[in-house]
Order: structure tokens, then sequence, then C-alpha cells
């Protein structure tokens, strides 16, 4: 089968299978990321109770923790959840969002790396601050750097954490211990809606939930974001319209949508 045919084929599972994805994540996207994931075809049940965490790890396919708009009692959360995930083997996925600009931050990422996440998604600055602690060049939320410039960061994170990374923008690279992705689907304009990476994490997610082979399954989360995206942008005057629109094109896309427009080389 073409890999176009397979990542497909994973699309269509997830529409299938429906999983329950719980996220614990920030209060600018909690929207948008549940709107995602059921316009792909995944349950999204956003969860943070430390008296509820354990139970929703268990009941729940995959775990998606996003630090976006950290604060103490959500660290603990935080903590409480992977190490649930960690300990059931149920997939997690890690959104280091803002990695190096506060050492509040780095040192919550620290520990949670410390309960192997499945995926990691960031962009290039937090995947590069999320290696190296004492050298940071985040500036924000948004990235300063190319994903090609974290490609040794995200490789130090596989080899030390027995784990996958996703540098997200312009390409979107996949690393894992024995094989990459490198997709260049989606579009410029998607920089400025707010949480598209986030809602990138929260698809993985879903895929990583659903689908055995992970390194796989984040191939086909991230494809379905970028092609979404660049087909919705043709129908879009501008962000606001882009972030309604990858809604609906998330949830319309159709097989011939995705395997025409996919750009994905495997190496
Ligand atoms: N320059 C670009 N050209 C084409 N597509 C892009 C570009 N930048 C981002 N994208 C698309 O947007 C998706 C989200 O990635 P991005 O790197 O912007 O996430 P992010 O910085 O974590 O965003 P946020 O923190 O706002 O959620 C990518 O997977 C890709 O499809
Ligand atoms: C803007 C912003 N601030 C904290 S989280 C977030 C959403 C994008 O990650
Ligand atoms: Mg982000």
């Amino acid at each position: 089968m073409t890999m176009e045919k397979t990542l497909w084929q994973q699309v269509q599972l997830v529409r299938q299978k429906s999983p329950l994805v719980h996220n614990i994540t920030n209060y600018v996207v909690m929207n948008n990321t549940a709107n995602a994931l059921l316009a792909a075809g995944a349950s999204p049940i956003m969860a943070h109770a430390h008296s509820e965490i354990k139970e929703m790890v268990n009941i729940a396919h995959s775990l998606v923790i996003n630090i976006g708009t950290l604060d103490e009692y959500w660290a603990e959360s935080m903590f409480i959840a992977a190490e649930t995930a960690n300990t059931i083997h149920k997939p997690w996925v890690l959104d280091p969002v803002g990695a190096g600009a506060t050492s509040f931050r780095d040192q919550i990422l620290h520990q949670l790396l410390q309960f192997h996440p499945t995926v990691i998604r960031g962009n290039a600055s937090e995947i590069i601050a999320l290696s190296k602690t004492n050298k940071t060049i985040t500036k924000g939320v948004d990235s300063t750097a190319e994903s090609n410039d974290a490609v040794d960061a995200a490789q130090m994170l596989v080899n030390q954490y027995n784990t996958i990374v996703c540098i997200s923008g312009e390409t979107d690279i996949i690393l894992s211990k024995n094989q990459s992705f490198h997709i260049r689907n989606g579009h410029p304009l998607m920089t400025k809606v707010t949480g598209l990476g986030c809602s990138a994490s929260a698809l993985t997610g879903a895929f990583i939930g659903t689908i055995e082979d992970k390194v796989s399954g984040t191939a086909a989360a991230m494809s379905l974001l970028g092609i979404a995206g660049e087909l919705a942008v043709r129908e879009s005057k501008g962000p606001g319209s882009l972030q309604v629109n990858l809604i609906d094109k998330l949830y319309n896309i159709t097989e011939e949508e995705f395997t025409s427009h996919l750009k994905i080389e495997r190496s």
C-alpha cells in the first residue's frame, strides 16, 4: 500500500473509533482544541481536577498535556496524569508551550520528561529549549527558529527519553529511533491563528490513542492538520475565517484531497 493510502486509512480509523482524548491544556485553546478533535472524529474531554485525574487517564485512549497557561495547581494535575499514563502504558503527548521562556516552565517540563511522553510536539524554539534549558531562545509562544535547527535537539530528546519528537513549522519533522518523516504541508497564515500547534498536539493524541504504530500515527495527524490548513486557507479572507474553515476542512476532507495534496518523505 502507498504511504498516502496508509495515512488516509489512519484518518478514517480515528473517525470510526472516536478515541476519548483527555486534555490538560491551556485556557487560550481549550475551545479550538475540542472542536478540532470533534471535527476529526475524536472525542475530547478537558479535565484537570486532582480528584479525577487518575480515573480519567484510565478511561481515556490517550492523554495530551499542554503547559500553555501553566500554574502550580495545574502542574500537579499534569504530574498525576503523566505518572498514571506512564504506569499503565497509556500513550501521551507533551506540548512544551513556551519552553525556555521562564525557569518555572523549564522546571515543570524537566519533571514531566521523566514520565516518558510517547510524543513531544513543539515548534523549533520549544524543542531547542526543551533539550538545552541553559541556552534559551524562545520568545513567548511563537517560534523564532526553523525546524531544521532543532533536529539535533530533537534527536537528543529521542535518545534520552525514548520518545518520538515532532518539530512543527514550515516543514513538520517527525523523528524517532528508527524512522523519520518530513511533511511539507500547511500555510504561513496558520501561524496567525492561535493554537494550531496545540491542535496539532491534540490530533496527535487522537491518532496515537487509535493507531498501534505511533510514529506513523503522528505523521498522519500532522499531515491531516497541514493539508486541512492549506486547503482551508484557499477559502479564507484572513485568520478569523481560517480558524472556522479549518474546522470544517478537518471534518469534510476527502480521500482525494488528502492523498493528492500530501507532501511527505520518509527516511
Ligand atoms: N511557515 C509555515 N508554512 C507552512 N505551514 C506552517 C508554517 N508554520 C506553521 N505551519 C503549520 O502550522 C502547524 C502548527 O505549527 P506551529 O509550528 O505554528 O505551532 P506552534 O508554534 O506550536 O503554534 P501555537 O503555539 O500557536 O499552537 C504546522 O504543523 C504546520 O502545518
Ligand atoms: C497565546 C498563548 N499563551 C499561552 S498558551 C497560548 C496559546 C498558544 O500556544
Ligand atoms: Mg505551540
